[in-house]
This record gives structure tokens, C-alpha cells and sequence, in this order.
């Protein structure tokens, strides 16, 4: 569905992106997770067409995006800046999406305005910053485009909207299977959601894995701290903190299994996505306690 080699874009001479590469699936669920300013937004706008690339390749359905009707016929963005004539009320706008889009499905547009108590005869520019992103959500929902980008959907939902929208999220995909692309700084949140990550680290590519296989790429090792530095010589090291006097927890790469047999006197502990996520794009060692350190 999408394919890009060593894409990327400039913003005049600001590098958003540099040297991306990915291939990412039809009907799969993609996580685009990076840190702020890692290139997300631009990276999805280049894959909708919204974005001309500087240099490199993308092909989107086998086309290129930026001129393709094709995609644009079938791709959907989803963020908080769309904009909508504010003359049209929610249920005026939910019919002019009627015909803009070929699979959208009004029933369930309309049952999810009712769950989310989104009063169909308000206008948008009188919803607050959640049910914005909730009509929003909907959208994406109803649309049914073959190629669903959502970049920071839950921004202003709160907890329990945000868990709403990801079981809603699911089912939808499994009702209407399609390629989704997420991206989200909670991905505690929605990883029982994807199937793969795309993680996107000073505006390239840094890995593009199932998640099942980034979790397996960290552990967690605790233990007396010569016993933790003696494993650690054999691996990379990502973090350690010391848990208490003597003790320490560290976070490590790991290339294959590592067996609690022959480390006795460590305590291996698997880390969630985000866990490993943090642990492999930490900045430095030290992290914001160094800033205070000595002040
Ligand atoms: N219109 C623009 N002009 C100049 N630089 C830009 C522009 N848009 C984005 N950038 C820069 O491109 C880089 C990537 O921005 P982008 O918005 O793609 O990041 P992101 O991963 O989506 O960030 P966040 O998680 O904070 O939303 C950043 O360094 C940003 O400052």
C-alpha cells in the first residue's frame, strides 16, 4: 500500500524527514510513533498527497501522491485541523461527506453522533476541543477509505472517550478491513491495537517492526549492580537506575533469547511497546536529571 526509499522533505532548508524507507502493508494497522519534531505529520501529509517530497521515493497504491486522484479519491486524514464551512450544522456537514465519499456508512455515523451525545442540529465551531476530535474520529470512522490516516486523534479526549475510540477503532477495522496509519504519543494507549510500529527517530526511519518483536528487542534486568554491569558488558546497555543502595534496574538490547537459568542472580522483566520505545530513542544517559543535576 505505501513504499518509500530514502524519502525526504524539506521545509526550505529545514530537513523534516531524512532518508525514510518503509513497506507497509495493505489492510494492516500501523503505529507511526516517534518524539515530538521526530517528522510524524510530515511523513503521513507525504503519504496522503498533502506534501510534495524533496528527494527519494513514494508510491502510495502504486502511484505517486502528491499527483495521484487515485489516492486522494481514496485516503482520509484525520487531524485536529480540519476545517469544515462553519454555516453547516454536524448533521449538514455528515451529509455532504455522503458524497464526497463512496463507502461512507451513515448509519453508523450517525448511532456514533448519539453514543457520544454530539447533537447533530449544533455547529462545530460550538464544540469543545474533544467532541471536535470525536466528530472528527467519526469521520474516519464513516468514511471507510481504503488508506486512514489518523495523526493524534485523541488530542482533548478524555479517558474514556480516547478507550471508546480505540474499541471503536477495532471493530470498524475488523467490520471493514483497510490500511490505518495512527500516530500517537500514547502508545500505552493503542498498542494492543496495532500490528506494527513505524517509529520514526530524528526524522528517519528507526525501526519498522510487529510489536510484538520491538518489545522483544529490550528487557529489563535488575540486580546487584556488579552482577547487572557484568551482563551488561555483553549487551547494549540502554538505561540504568539505581533502585537502591547497591541495586540497580537496567535496560538493555537483547538479539535473542536470554535465559533466566543462566543468570541466577538477576531478575529479567519484559517491557511494554512504549517502555521499549522510550528506552531505545532516550536522548542520553542521565535524561532531565542531569539538567538539575548540581542546580
Ligand atoms: N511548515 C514547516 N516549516 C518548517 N519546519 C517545519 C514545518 N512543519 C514541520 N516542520 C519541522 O519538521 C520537523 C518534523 O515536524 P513534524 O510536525 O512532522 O513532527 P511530528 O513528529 O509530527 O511532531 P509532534 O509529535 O510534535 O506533532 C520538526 O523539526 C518541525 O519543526
Amino acid at each position: 500500500m505505501i513504499k518509500c526509499k530514502d524519502l525526504s522533505k524539506k521545509y526550505h532548508s529545514a530537513h523534516a524527514l531524512t532518508n525514510l524507507s518503509c513497506d507497509i502493508k495493505e489492510n494492516t494497522i500501523t503505529g507511526v510513533i516517534g518524539r515530538n519534531g521526530a517528522g510524524k505529520t510530515t511523513f503521513m501529509k507525504l503519504v496522503a498527497g498533502y506534501l510534495k517530497k524533496t528527494t527519494g521515493e513514494i508510491q502510495v497504491m502504486g502511484e505517486n501522491p502528491f499527483t495521484s486522484l487515485k489516492v486522494s479519491a481514496n485516503t482520509i486524514f484525520i487531524d485536529d485541523q480540519m476545517s469544515f464551512p462553519t454555516s453547516l450544522n454536524l448533521e449538514e456537514l455528515l451529509d455532504s461527506f455522503a458524497m464526497f465519499y463512496p463507502n461512507w456508512n451513515m448509519p453508523l455515523a450517525k448511532e456514533l453522533m448519539t453514543y457520544f451525545k454530539l447533537p447533530q442540529n449544533t455547529y462545530i465551531q460550538n464544540l469543545s476541543k474533544g467532541m471536535r476530535s470525536t466528530f472528527h474520529a467519526i469521520i474516519g470512522f464513516a468514511a471507510r477509505c481504503p488508506l486512514t490516516i489518523y495523526d493524534e486523534p485523541t488530542t482533548g479526549m478524555d479517558a474514556a472517550v480516547r478507550k471508546d475510540f480505540y474499541r471503536a477503532l477495532l471493530k470498524d477495522y475488523l467490520a471493514f478491513p483497510r490500511t490505518i496509519l495512527i500516530s500517537s504519543h500514547y502508545l500505552d494507549e493503542i498498542e494492543n491495537l496495532l500490528e506494527d510500529v513505524l517509529i520514526i527517530h530524528e526524522k528517519h526511519t528507526f525501526l519498522h517492526t510487529s510489536v510484538s518483536k520491538l518489545k522483544e528487542s529490550v528487557i529489563g534486568v535488575k540486580g546487584e549492580k556488579g552482577a547487572v554491569e557484568s551482563f551488561m558488558l555483553m549487551h547494549e546497555k540502554l538505561s540504568c537506575t539505581e533502585t537502591m543502595p547497591g541495586f540497580v534496574m537496567a535496560v538493555v538490547k537483547t538479539s535473542g533469547n536470554v535465559y533466566q537459568s543462566k543468570h541466577p542472580n538477576l531478575t529479567f522483566t519484559n517491557l511494554s511497546a512504549n517502555e521499549a520505545f522510550v528506552n531505545l530513542t532516550a536522548p542520553s544517559e542521565g535524561g532531565i536529571d542531569r539538567v538539575f543535576t548540581g542546580s
